[in-house]
């Protein structure tokens, strides 16, 4: 039987899924700078036509938080960080609307301005972040409306009990919607990173397919290079393949080409990538690896190939070789010179007898 592929080799990890994650990105910045331009541009409306009604220290907190804000935006356009962010702007918006519902506001209609915080917590801080500050919010604004006389100003009973009551259900439903969107994403982006794995994954062997190499690799290596050039790239070719077709059968014919692939993962290190080119050809990447030193782990690979026996059945064992061209990459853009160059050598690798490795050196 064939021997089972290595769980999660890690070329899998350089497929990335960054279009799903960038437009979750672009969604909660939006929602947070939308929100921070409302803020500021209604507590200036509310700090310049209510400056003589209002309590000092609402006059003084809406001061502040201004001011912050505009900081806050700031530091998140220079820095990118949204998260710690919007949790500090989050803070200080409900700092503000704990001071609104304790000093009353405009003829106590303070209550009114906290049915967005909601809906604004759970799409910019997710979902366990959000249900804390809400959680928190609430649990002071009812202090405030039922809880002992500390100073606050007292709202009507019907318009206490309408007001919570309401806050909870925008608090329940935003919670639901914010639940159900988030699972959706998740699953979108699973689905996606599992799609993309499969559409780059060589079906038969489990190894990477040629359009890995330039569809993730050669994007990743040239935005990198520092972690990948110079990198020498082997065409490796299975010697007198169509003869084990011949004799024992398609079936052992793709055991043996599992086989050469699970060889090719145990006896390379992991950081290698290991591509199936085309039916009995295949593509190593060595990042960081000069021709030299590539050549000499090539030839103990070749060696190690040609002294297993492969078996399917008791009646049906073969022996393989395999022929290597070698050439190195110092510049993403020479990628394709250099495979047309290995493709030669491998060329001349298999006039000159087969079992060899050809390269420059
Ligand atoms: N079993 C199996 N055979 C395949 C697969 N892909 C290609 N082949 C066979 O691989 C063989 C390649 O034959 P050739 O190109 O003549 O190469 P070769 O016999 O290895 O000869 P040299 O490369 O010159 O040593 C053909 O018979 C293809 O049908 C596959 O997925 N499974």
């Amino acid at each position: 039987m064939p021997k089972s592929q290595p769980s999660q080799p890690s070329w899998l990890n350089l497929i990335n899924i960054e279009s799903v994650y960038s437009a979750e990105k672009q969604r909660r910045a939006f929602t947070f700078f939308t929100m921070i331009s409302i803020a500021v541009v209604l507590i200036s409306t509310l700090l310049i036509l209510n400056y003589t009604v209002y309590a000092t220290l609402l006059t003084v907190m809406l001061l502040i938080s201004d001011v912050t804000l505009l900081g806050c935006a700031v530091y998140f356009v220079s820095t990118g960080r949204l998260t710690c962010v919007a949790i500090l702007v989050l803070s200080i918006i409900c700092v503000l609307c704990l001071a609104l519902v304790y000093t009353g506001g405009k003829q106590n209609t303070a209550l009114y301005w906290l049915m967005f915080y909601p809906i604004v917590a759970f799409s910019t801080l997710g979902l366990r972040v959000g249900f804390f500050v809400v959680s928190v919010l609430l649990a002071f604004t009812c202090f405030f409306l039922f809880g002992a006389d500390i100073g606050q100003v007292s709202y009507g009973h019907a318009e206490k009990v309408r007001f919570t009551a309401s806050f909870i259900l925008v608090f329940l439903f935003t919670f639901i919607g914010e639940y159900f969107r988030n699972k959706s994403h998740l699953e979108i982006a699973r689905m996606t990173l599992l799609q993309k794995q499969d559409a780059h994954t060589d079906q038969l062997t489990g190894l990477a397919n040629r359009r890995f190499v330039s569809s993730h690799f050669l994007p990743l290596a040239k935005s990198r290079p520092e972690q990948y050039l110079p990198f020498t790239v082997l065409l490796i070719d299975l010697d007198h393949f169509k003869e084990i077709n011949d004799n024992f059968g398609h079936d052992f014919g793709d055991h043996v080409l599992i086989e050469f692939s699970n060889m090719l993962e145990e006896q390379l290190r992991s950081s290698d990538i290991k591509v199936r080119y085309g039916g009995e050809e295949f593509m190593v990447i060595l990042p960081k690896t000069q021709l030299t030193v590539a050549l000499s782990v090539a030839d103990k690979f070749r060696e190690h190939i040609a002294a297993q026996t492969i078996t399917f059945t008791q009646q049906q064992l073969t022996r393989l070789t395999c022929s290597i061209g070698a050439a190195q990459v110092t510049k993403i853009d020479d990628f394709n010179k250099s495979v047309k160059l290995a493709d030669e050598y491998l060329y001349q690798a298999k006039r000159e007898g087969r079992n060899k490795i050809v390269s420059s050196n």
